[in-house]
């Protein structure tokens, strides 16, 4: 779930800077596309569903209640690829644990020692803000480099034809933790990897939790997707930063796209919107509600899934007044870990549609770039 080019010809300025000096816009980040520029101002409110994790116990014999929340969550999978994540239930004041209903995403959150509370993700939010603040050379620290991948950075440029997205983002592996660069993890602002690390151990199982409330949706064993990913699953964390940016009409944040990824989780701006998903062929803005994580599914389940769960287009618009910041964090399979239809949703009703692939994330970013879906080549 990268968006990460394998050979890249040079990378571009700071947005940030063009924000700043107040430069002429660059051709390079006029979106053309016959049927969506000039870029609407999407008209259509939230259909988004909100889905109740804490309703999703384990118990043998699920409630009615538990029931109907599967039902949701599958007709939400299999309509529109995503949700809003409620969890009033394990959304802790001040990480204290309380009195809490039975349920295992609350158990297993307990057994781990994470909940997640409302000021903590705040302080997740703060701290990116933080980050995005810091004098651009301080920034620059962390910078990307044409064969590094990670760090802080926008837009690859492959080609010259190539439109640039309105955002600089700061881009890390951060699972396995053997597999993170400590050097090019932020020591400024003050607390940021803590913070992050824990963030990350949140994210890690409320991704296995997900995983098997998805699978107990289309009444598979709950660890039909997950064991497929493997022990070693990779995951990234992206810190988006958006600017203002002078033409909204004619400059998008971030180009349509679908994730490559399993699962993203995105922790969004708290006052400023800006992430538009197609739903029916149209966009749809996925409204910001506090301290909420809006869920949504990448390539790799729609494979799993056998297309039965949806990898939704997504893309993100700019305004003129207020900047925006969004963390996304992307989970992937281990590397080398074949993924490809669960056996249970294939069969005569339903033959199989996509091949089995292996570290896709390695070609998503020539495709993206050059506004094809990654996906089809995965199709039988
Ligand atoms: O900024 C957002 O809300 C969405 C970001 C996104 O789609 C991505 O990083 O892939
Ligand atoms: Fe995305």
């Amino acid at each position: 779930g990268s968006l990460l080019p394998a050979k890249v010809v040079s990378l571009s300025k700071l947005v940030q800077e063009l924000a700043i000096n107040g430069d002429e816009l660059p051709p390079q980040y006029i979106f053309r596309d016959a049927k969506d520029s000039p870029i609407k101002a999407s008209p259509v409110l939230s259909s988004i569903p909100v889905i109740d994790l804490s309703l999703l116990s384990s118990s043998s014999s699920p409630s009615t209640k538990e029931e109907e929340e599967l039902e949701k969550l599958r007709s939400a999978l299999s309509w529109c690829g995503c949700f809003q994540l409620f969890y009033e239930f394990f959304l802790f004041q001040d990480s204290t644990m309380l009195d809490l209903p039975r349920s295992y995403s609350i158990l297993e959150f307990q057994a781990i020692g994470h909940g997640i509370s409302s000021s903590f993700l705040d302080e997740v939010h703060e701290v990116s803000k933080g980050f995005f603040k810091l004098p651009l050379e301080e920034k620059k620290k962390y910078s990307t480099t044409v064969d590094e991948m990670e760090g802080y950075g926008n837009d690859y440029v492959l080609t010259e034809e190539q439109i640039l997205d309105w955002s600089d983002r700061l881009f890390l592996f951060v699972h396995p933790e053997d597999q993170r660069k400590p050097k090019i993890w932020p020591d400024n602002p003050n607390g940021f990897r803590e913070i992050l690390h824990e963030y990350s151990m949140i994210m890690k199982s409320l991704a296995e939790l997900l995983y098997k409330v998805m699978a107990r949706s289309l009444n598979l064993e709950e660890n039909s997707f997950s064991s497929q990913l493997g022990e070693r699953k990779k995951i990234l964390a992206r810190f988006n930063y958006y600017p203002p940016c002078p033409r909204p009409d004619l400059v998008l944040g971030l180009k349509p796209h679908s994730d490559d990824s399993v699962v993203t989780i995105i922790l969004q701006d708290k006052e400023v919107e800006g992430l538009q998903v197609l739903i029916d062929d149209q966009w749809v803005t996925v409204p910001t509600i506090p301290h909420a994580l809006f869920v949504n599914l990448g390539d790799q389940m729609e494979i799993m899934s056998n297309g039965i769960f949806k990898s939704p287009v997504h893309r993100v618009v700019t305004n003129t007044e207020r900047e925006r910041i969004s963390l996304a964090v992307f989970h992937d399979p281990e590397p080398e870990k074949e993924i490809g239809p669960v056996d249970g949703l294939v069969g005569e009703e339903r033959p199989r549609l996509f091949k089995k692939v292996k570290n896709y994330t390695d070609m998503t970013f020539e495709y993206f770039q050059r506004g094809k879906r990654m996906i089809e080549s995965a199709k039988i």
